[in-house]
């Protein structure tokens, strides 16, 4: 029996559509796959360039266009329109195989032969052609065929090419782009082509190129899960997964295993999509990453990839902090959980008291990052403990000063019952690994770059170590707190296991260059310790380029806000479709207030207040982690705000810790500015922060 595939374009186009023909464009497709023989329902089209395409009825007004592969039963809907846009469209078009990718691809042949001619007749014997210094052989390579190298051989230069955009085929169009930008043929072969295509490819096998992209062309498992396609356009990826993603989430693996890849490569889907397959094998799946609010949109999203109550109640979606609490809470009774400033006042007393010359930030984050990550339990482990990443040299005085310190910070806790998170997670670690029996069969983590050892101890021990134990989702080009691990030191061993995405589908190709070339300089490990980088993360969708402006004043900044927010509603964004990010609480607060007085209904998203519908939501950059947007303004880049002073270890004091800081500082800008989908606005007033590339805008 044929099948009819649906083309993601081809949805894109169809959610515009009012909503009785998408209605008819489902019975359409149920129509189809009901009847045996599908010819009956397809009418050939006159004057047409590709003799492949064939129309199919909607109703009066509307027409489809499919595609019908010389061999094979799978069919794909590329298009939906009134008869004659359709009609229009289908008879410029042809459909191929990229030589280099296997994958199909759709041109509009009538308009790039058309300009071929007109190009011949302009004369170029004065002007350089654009690819003069590419070769034949390398064009081949990097999958552009015979009419377009004709097309690129008379360009001089690059304003020509970007006047086809959209009407080439997608990924020889980049390729040329990358070409033009500077890039060498063997760097556009890595960032733009992606790895080697799996097999030999057979330019007319239609049929295998369609297969072989997932995540652009899917079979959609009935009327139900289309509808509701068209209802969340957002929620596409539950249906289109790249291989890649496809595989991450579906395999079996001896071990423990590691999605990677730049924001927006679709790292959570695959995370999701796991515990989904894992839970429906039967198992216990505890699903879990750092903080509240980001547990709260991956149970969101996971109801809307399983409906079945039976296979949810298998999947426990919980920060570790939660999983620790339930664990500990189930053993030693009450205990009282200390706030942060509560934390901070006994460390500040403990230096009082003592008389020491380190600040109350300096001890605690010695006692987390070096005695808690090491598990340090004895004045002779901690005098002959590595400090790395601490920077500032401590002589053997001054160790023993500050374990005396931490002994008695210690004491204090036990005597008066009171917990941190940290300790709760050593001590639920250890009630897990004396337990007979884990508490789950598979551990999926997301956004693990941000968690700390003691928390990994926590997963650790919540699994026994084995075929599919921990799956791992992270990207360290993303971490925002200070928690530096190296997997194997808590235990887990990847050998080899990962799996890197490189396709964003998140943000327009302007946004994640602009964005990435703020991180170009800095050296970044992996979990596993290897140097990773954003080149190769890509994204196939176009639009404006970043826009940066500079007040005089606050206010002067607030009221430009307010006019960008007023001009996204304008062009048609909901409001809750645009997200503003502060490096500060009180900036976040001070927009949303602008925002409320300009009318525009605007709410500040704290931990535990999400925000309003119908509502734009500002919020600080640490909180953006997990959402996404429309349209994102990140205000308050100015060189007094970001780097924020306070959160910078002073270089006199402690270089390579300085230079951590200022990392980790970027790294939360880059998040910040990652969130947007199609839209970024960077504003600042006074000074521009030193992060900004102000030329790139
Ligand atoms: N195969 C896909 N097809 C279409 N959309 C997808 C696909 N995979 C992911 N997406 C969409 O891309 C966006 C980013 O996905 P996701 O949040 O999984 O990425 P991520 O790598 O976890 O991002 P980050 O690291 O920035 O948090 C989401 O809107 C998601 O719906």
């Amino acid at each position: 029996m044929a099948r009819l595939g649906i083309h993601q374009d081809f949805l894109q186009d169809l959610i515009r559509l009012e909503r009785p023909v998408q209605q008819k464009v489902v019975d359409t497709i149920l129509k189809f796959e009901q009847t045996a023989h599908a010819g009956a329902h397809l009418e050939k089209l006159n004057n047409i360039r590709d003799e492949r395409l064939k129309s199919i009825r909607i109703d009066r007004k509307y027409r489809g266009i499919v595609l019908v592969p010389d061999k094979g039963d799978q069919l794909t809907l590329l298009r939906v329109d009134t008869h004659d846009e359709a009609y229009a469209w289908a008879q410029n078009r042809r459909v191929s195989v990229n030589v280099a990718t296997g994958h199909m691809e759709i041109r509009d042949e009538a308009i790039i032969d058309t300009t071929i001619e007109a190009l011949t007749q302009v004369p170029t014997e004065r002007v350089r052609p654009l690819f003069e210094h590419i070769s034949d052989a390398d064009l081949s390579r990097l999958g552009i065929d015979d009419q377009i190298r004709k097309f690129a051989r008379m360009l001089t230069d690059a304003a020509m090419l970007e006047a086809l955009e959209g009407r080439l085929p997608q990924i020889q169009y980049d390729v040329l782009f990358g070409l033009a930008a500077g890039m060498s043929p063997e760097e556009v072969w890595n960032d733009v082509v992606g790895s080697a295509a799996p097999e030999r490819i057979d330019p007319e096998d239609l049929a295998a190129a369609t297969r072989r992209m997932p995540d652009k062309v899917a079979l959609v498992r009935g009327p139900d899960e289309l509808m509701e396609l068209f209802d969340k356009p957002f929620a596409r990826w539950r249906v289109y997964l790249h291989p890649l993603q496809r595989e991450a989430a579906f395999r079996s693996y001896s071990g423990a295993a590691q999605v990677t890849g730049g924001p927006g490569t679709g790292k959570t889907v695959a995370a999701l999509h796991r515990a989904r397959h894992l839970a429906r094998g039967g198992g216990r799946v505890l699903l879990t990453t750092f903080t509240a609010t980001l547990t709260r949109s991956l149970a969101e999203s996971l109801r809307l990839l399983e409906t079945d109550d039976e296979i949810l109640s298998r999947i426990d979606v919980l920060t570790v902090d939660q999983v620790a609490r339930r664990v500990v809470d189930g053993d030693s009774g009450k205990f009282a959980l200390l706030r942060d400033d509560e934390e901070m006042e006994i460390w500040r007393r403990i230096i009082r008291r003592r008389d020491l010359d380190f600040g109350e930030t300096f001890l605690r984050e010695e006692w987390r990052q070096v005695v808690l990550s090491q598990q340090i339990t004895t004045s002779d482990g901690y005098l002959s403990a590595h400090r790395i990443g601490r920077g500032r040299r401590l002589g053997p005085l001054q160790r023993a000063q500050i374990w005396r310190a931490i002994a008695e910070f210690d004491q204090e806790l036990n005597d008066r019952n009171f917990r941190t998170f940290e300790t709760v997670c050593v001590e639920a670690a250890r009630l897990l690994t004396e337990r007979d029996g884990n508490a789950y069969d598979h551990v999926i983590v997301d956004e693990a770059q941000d968690l700390h050892p003691v928390r990994w101890r926590v997963l650790r021990a919540a699994v026994a170590e084995g075929p599919d134990d921990l799956f791992i989702a992270s990207d360290t080009h993303q971490r925002i707190y200070d928690n530096r691990v190296s997997l194997g030191s808590v235990g887990i061993h990847l050998a080899g296991r990962s799996t890197r995405l490189k396709i964003n589908y998140r943000t327009t190709a302007e946004i994640l260059a602009w964005s990435c070339a703020m991180l170009a300089a800095d050296k970044i490990d992996d979990l596993d310790g290897q140097r990773v980088s954003l080149s190769g993360c890509r994204s196939e969708v176009h639009g404006a380029r970043p826009e940066l402006f500079g007040g005089s004043t606050k206010s002067a900044e607030l009221a430009h806000l307010v006019e960008t927010v007023q001009s996204w509603l304008d062009a048609g964004v909901q409001p809750e479709e645009i997200g503003i990010a502060a490096r500060s609480g009180p900036l976040a607060q001070d927009a949303a207030a602008a925002l409320t007085r300009a009318n525009i209904p605007a709410s500040h998203l704290t931990r535990d207040k999400d925000g309003a519908e119908g509502h734009v939501r500002a919020t600080t950059m640490h909180r953006m982690k997990g959402l996404e947007f429309r349209c994102v303004a990140v205000i308050g880049v100015g060189g007094n705000q970001v780097p924020a002073a306070g959160s910078i270890t002073p270089v006199e004091q402690d270089a390579p810790t300085h230079s951590n800081d200022l990392q980790r500082e970027r790294c939360l800008l880059f998040v910040a500015c990652t969130r947007a989908r199609e839209r970024l606005q960077v504003s600042w007033h006074g000074e521009p922060s030193p992060f900004l590339n102000l030329a790139s805008g």
